[in-house]
């Protein structure tokens, strides 16, 4: 049997009824989802009236809402949300509730324009994705055919005393196929699928090695971010003349059999990729070097 009210110890007696306490705790919640609503907008520079129109609100219920007064539906809220730019789980959190770090790196992002955050996720991935120390075990090649990534990969990696993987050779393997027919099969695209998901493997099986890459491995950028977060890499570069008297010297004569149109078109490969073979973390230039020279580089800027 329960005991009447006045007998309560009167600790117990002055507290709130449930009812009455759940009530304040909504009252509380919308009055900071309100504040939290006009903070955003006035953060964004946006009037109420912009920010009603575009998320299809009447400005009165706007005004409701920013003061605590009103509880907008759920649906409604979502379009607040992205009339100011933000997830609805962003509306509902509280900052209070966020590091002060967290907050500054918010409001850091959100003034940023969205062609920059491609590169803030990459610079994040690179050097926040993988502890830094793990992410100098496994040392990539990469660079057009001919630079030296197998040559020199090998002797790395035998000098390391870690596994040498040519990522190629391993999707060769894996497919039973030679690179040309994978290309005649399934297209580009296709080979870079594989690639991705090969990679992605290798770098699962292996937390140290020199892994030497496809020079085209730089056309998907989801992949090239990936190897750049993972590994640490270095573009093994040449002038394009070299490129091609190295090739033809191994006898290969695919594609850039000596013609003046095949080593116009490794001049402008090279030159599309530049700039993205620059993003490794270092750069060796071999050209006119023999391979012990370029080898003494490499080891020092990995070991170093
Ligand atoms: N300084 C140098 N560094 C590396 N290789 C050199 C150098 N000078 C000459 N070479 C020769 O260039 C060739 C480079 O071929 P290698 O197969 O290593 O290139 P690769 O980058 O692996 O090409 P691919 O993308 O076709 O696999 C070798 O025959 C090597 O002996
Ligand atoms: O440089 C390139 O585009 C390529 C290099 C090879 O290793 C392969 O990845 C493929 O033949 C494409
Ligand atoms: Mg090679």
């Amino acid at each position: 049997m329960s005991k009447p009210a006045d007998t309560l110890p009167a600790r117990l007696s002055s507290l709130p009824e449930p009812a009455d306490e759940q009530t304040h705790t909504d009252a509380e919640f919308l009055k900071a989802l309100g504040a939290r609503v006009r903070e955003l907008r006035e953060r964004r520079g946006m009037t109420r009236k912009l920010v009603a129109r575009e998320a299809q609100v009447s400005e009165r219920h706007l005004a409701h809402l920013e003061t605590g007064d009103g509880n907008v539906s759920i649906v409604l809220l979502r379009h607040i949300a992205q009339a100011l730019g933000v997830s609805l789980v962003e509306l509902l959190t509280s900052e209070v509730e966020d590091s002060v770090e967290r907050r500054l790196i918010r409001r850091f992002l959100e003034r940023l324009p969205q062609h920059r955050l491609e590169e803030v996720i990459f610079r994040l991935m690179r050097d926040f994705g993988h502890d830094e120390a793990v992410r100098r075990k496994r040392v990539a090649l990469l660079g057009l055919r001919g630079a030296g990534k197998s040559t020199l990969g090998a002797m790395l990696a035998a000098e390391l005393g870690v596994p040498f993987i040519e990522l190629d050779k391993v999707i060769v393997s894996d497919t039973g196929m030679p690179i040309s027919e994978i290309f005649s099969l399934y297209g580009q695209a296709g080979y870079r699928r594989i690639e991705k998901q090969t990679l992605e493997r290798v770098m699962r099986d292996h937390t140290e090695g020199v892994i030497s890459v496809g020079g085209g491995i730089v056309a998907r950028p989801d992949t090239y971010d990936f190897l750049l977060s993972s590994c640490f890499t270095v573009w093994v570069k040449a002038q394009p003349e070299e490129h091609m008297a190295r090739v033809i010297a191994q006898g290969d004569m695919r594609p850039m059999a000596g013609n003046d149109e095949a080593m116009e078109d490794l001049r402008r490969i090279l030159e599309a990729r530049e700039p993205l073979y620059s993003r490794a973390d270092h750069t060796i230039d071999t050209s006119g070097e023999t391979v012990d020279m370029s080898f003494s580089r490499l080891k020092q800027l990995v070991t170093s």
